[in-house]
């Protein structure tokens, strides 16, 4: 606004022509026009040098404008003091006017700047659209975003529901297979005549129900037909089943028939089939392995206990046999163990020697010294017996009873016997009873001896023989004793 109101101050019309009309015709108007002019435009320049006082342009117009001042001053001197116009005129005057070329280049300079400014105004446009369209398009990706993490929530709901309904569909779908292959057949009863029960007619599909007893025997399986027939003619109870394999399928059908009573009558019989999954080879073999495994325990643990059982047979059979206190065999022992000797001998033609051997006074051992004690010197008679016969072959040792012993001698006589005997007594002689607290008692013992001959002699004869024997050393040795055999 300022250039254009210099311009029109100091342009055609303006400061420059009322100078000139002034001067060429000393007319007073022009000049103070001119004055005034030229004063508006000083205001003026003065008004923009305050705002802006290193403006270029403004001081270059405020220089020009000073020298205009200076040519109206001047030529007004001359013109007063009745100088030739034309000669002022020439010589102050110029038809030159700097001050416009001034505005002109101030004109320029802020036609540019405005220039720049509407630039600059379309660059921050610009680049406020180039932001509006950023933060469009972070928000419209968020939005997409957002879209799709709702999509995703959606579709995993879906999934989820998906999920759930095909776990509904396969728990129904083994109910299913479990229970499809239900079926019903109901009939009733009365007397000879069946017919079908109203409620099933749709099991038939539209086929003429069976109305012979015959007629509806046809509709079970062959197997039932028999047992049906007859229980629906004697009005007893039925209760039966049986299972098929279903013919390539995995699955078993599991028929039975029920029987629904009335006052002890067959009101109907409900056949029910029902499909149940068939035991995969796998699972079959799986379950045969494992009976395989249990029956092969079973078998070692009654292996294990059938050993057991015949060590502990032997065990007790030599019990049974053997004298515990002694080791000696007992009665029945040492019985069995003379048949067979007796018969060993008789295959050899050999003759056995028997001893019957008995302690002397031994009650006086038990009396005096407790029966541990006795015990040990039945122990110590058995032990010196067993010292002196032979280990292998056929001699044996056994106690009859209380401190009654018997030795047998393999093809020995009485004489070998008596020899025994004599050599028993020896050894006890010199061995005192073992934990006995008189040391000086020695076990004192009597004996009869005898021949057995197995081809003429009956064994428990001979033995008697033999027992009689001791009796009568015993009856000599009490004699000799007077009744003091502990020494
Ligand atoms: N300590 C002990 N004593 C026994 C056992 N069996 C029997 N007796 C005792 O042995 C004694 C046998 O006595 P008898 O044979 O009648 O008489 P004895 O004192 O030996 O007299 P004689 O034979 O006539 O010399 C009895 O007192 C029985 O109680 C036993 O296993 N241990």
């Amino acid at each position: 606004g300022d250039v254009n109101e210099l311009r029109k101050l100091l342009g055609y019309g303006g400061f420059i022509h009322n100078l000139k009309n002034y001067v060429l015709r000393n007319d007073d108007t022009h000049r103070e026009s001119a004055q005034v002019q030229l004063s508006s435009a000083l205001t003026l320049v003065d008004r923009v040098l305050i705002a802006h006082p290193g403006h270029e342009h403004a001081n270059t117009l405020r220089v020009t404008l000073q020298r205009y001042q200076n040519q109206l001053d001047t030529a007004q001197t001359l013109i007063e003091s009745g100088a030739d116009p034309t000669t002022v005129d020439r010589m102050i005057v110029t038809n030159d006017n700097p001050a416009l070329a001034a505005i002109e280049r101030w004109e320029a300079l802020e036609q540019q700047s405005i220039q720049r400014a509407e630039h600059s105004s379309q660059l921050m446009h610009f680049g406020a659209v180039l932001l509006a369209l950023v933060a469009a398009t972070m928000c419209w990706r968020n939005i997409r975003l957002a879209r799709r993490a709702r999509d995703m929530d959606s579709h995993f709901t879906r999934l989820q529901d998906h999920e759930r309904q095909v776990g509904r569909l396969l728990n129904s779908l083994s109910t299913v297979r479990d229970t499809a292959g239900i079926a019903i057949f109901e009939y009733i009863a009365n007397d000879q005549t069946i017919s079908k029960g109203s409620s099933l007619a749709s099991l038939f599909e539209g086929d003429a129900p069976p109305t012979t007893l015959d007629a509806a025997l046809g509709l079970f399986p062959a197997e039932f037909r028999e047992p049906l027939a007859r229980n629906l003619r004697q009005s007893v109870s039925l209760d039966s089943h049986r299972e098929f394999d279903l013919a390539n399928h995995d699955l078993r059908l599991r028929v039975t028939l029920e029987p629904i009573l009335s006052s002890g009558r067959v009101l109907c019989m409900v056949q029910r089939q029902l499909a149940v999954p068939r035991d995969s080879l796998e699972e079959q073999r799986k379950t045969l392995s494992e009976l395989a495994d249990t029956r092969a325990d079973r078998i070692r643990k009654l292996r294990s206990g059938l050993k057991k059982a015949q060590i502990d047979l032997v065990n007790l059979q030599k019990a049974a046999h053997k004298d515990p206190l002694t080791n000696t065999f007992n009665r029945l022992g040492f019985g069995e163990r003379l048949r067979s000797e007796v018969q060993r001998a008789r295959r050899k033609d050999q003759t056995l020697g028997i001893l019957m051997v008995d302690i002397d006074h031994f009650k006086e051992v038990n009396d005096t010294f407790g029966h541990a004690i006795g015990d040990n010197a039945l122990q110590l008679l058995a032990n010196t017996l067993e010292g002196l016969v032979r280990s292998q072959g056929g001699d044996i040792v056994g106690r009859l009873g209380g401190d009654e012993f018997i030795v047998v001698l393999a093809d020995a006589t009485a004489s070998h016997a008596e020899r025994t005997l004599k050599m028993a007594r020896a050894m006890l002689n010199e061995e005192p009873i073992p934990e006995c607290p008189d040391i000086n008692v020695r076990v004192q013992i009597s004996g009869g001896s005898v021949t057995l001959n197995p081809a003429t002699d009956e064994p428990g004869e001979v033995i008697k023989l033999a027992d009689a024997a001791l009796y009568r050393q015993k009856e000599v040795r009490h004699l000799n004793s007077n009744g003091h055999t502990i020494k």
